[in-house]
């Protein structure tokens, strides 16, 4: 079975503006809601894709119960914590020429609900795989995926991160079988700016050596870079397309990827297919479907094997 983990779910309000001009009164032409934060974005590629799997996280107040209704409206399987405190976050995207982003807080989790999550990892088995993805509340540790992988080790699960910063590089060590940094987030990780697919391998591979199996660079519109544990190297630019909405791309990604991975066993495969569902979301106001995947890959040249390590 798949696992999505969002420990901070969201309710994305993506509202439309000309021309923002901040400190003044701005005017939508539109407004859209949808469930977000990266694994529940993950978990909804996924089932569109046509790989069951449960979402799990916590969720709180009026916006939780948004968050998993519309998700079941979706036809997805969750199981959320509900915490007693708080409100599930509304990240608010305004989308003018350029995309600003203000991802909210969230709610205070308590140790009782952290129990309460371990209680249900603890029930995963062999050969399942676990996605943990996104930002989590300051109040808890960066160490979190961490632990939550030291906790898992005996059961050999396919585990996949997505996240930033610490959070991210405090779980190599327990070699992830992917982390998914995007360029900006890989230049913040070793305070860098990274000029040339030659900088971006560098130091993708740096991540590989302190423990990720593999590392997948995401390039927005250029495509992806892919530092596979084959010792091969992967690249392929991203389809053309008219962008419509990016947000959930890189989660699309995730999804492409490890649905992929998990229909071929192939890398090549697996990297054209989580650029190809990066591409379709963020070519479309929603979340991926099979069917854009599916007519972006067949538009798509061979991904090149960018070289071959000894
Ligand atoms: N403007 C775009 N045109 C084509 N594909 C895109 C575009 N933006 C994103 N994508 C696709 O989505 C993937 C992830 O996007 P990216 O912006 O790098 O991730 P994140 O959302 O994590 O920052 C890219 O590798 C690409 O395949
Ligand atoms: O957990 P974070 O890092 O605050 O990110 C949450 C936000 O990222 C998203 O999951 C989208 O992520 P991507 O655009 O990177 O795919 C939104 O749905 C959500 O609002």
């Amino acid at each position: 079975m798949i696992y999505t983990l969002t420990v901070n779910p969201s309710l994305d309000y993506i509202t439309f503006v000309d021309h923002l001009i901040l400190g003044e009164v701005n005017r939508s032409t539109k407004e859209q809601i949808f469930p977000g934060g990266k694994g529940i974005n993950v978990s909804i590629v996924l089932k569109n894709l046509g790989f069951e799997n449960e979402a799990l996280g916590f969720i709180a107040g009026f916006t939780g119960k948004e968050v998993e209704k519309s998700l079941k409206e979706l036809g997805c399987v969750s199981d959320f914590i509900q915490v007693e405190k708080g409100i599930t976050r509304i990240n608010v995207k305004v989308k003018s020429k350029d995309i600003t982003e203000i991802n909210g807080q969230g709610p205070q989790i308590t140790q009782k609900e952290m129990e309460k999550l371990y209680k249900k990892l603890d029930q995963l088995v062999e050969g399942d795989i676990l996605i943990l993805a996104g930002n989590i509340p300051n109040s808890m540790p960066k160490s979190l995926y961490a632990d939550i992988m030291k906790r898992c080790t005996s059961k050999n699960l396919k585990i996949v991160v997505d996240a930033t910063g610490d959070l991210l590089i405090n779980v190599l060590k327990q070699h992830p079988f992917l982390i998914k940094p995007n360029k900006h987030e890989l230049e913040e990780l070793f305070n860098v700016t990274l000029k040339s697919i030659e900088d971006i391998e560098y130091y993708g591979k740096k991540l590989q050596q302190i423990g990720a199996q593999n590392v997948l660079i995401s390039l927005a519109e250029k495509g992806a870079l892919l530092i596979a544990e084959d010792q091969k190297i992967y690249y392929s630019k991203a389809p053309k397309g008219n962008l419509v909405n990016s947000v959930g791309s890189g989660d699309s990604m995730v999804a492409g990827f490890v649905a992929g991975f998990l229909e071929s066993e192939n890398y090549q495969h697996a990297l054209k297919m989580g650029i190809c569902a990066g591409s379709a979301s963020a070519f479309s106001e929603k979340l991926a479907t099979r069917e854009e995947v599916e007519h972006l890959m067949e538009k798509l040249e061979e991904c090149t094997v960018y070289k071959r390590e000894k």
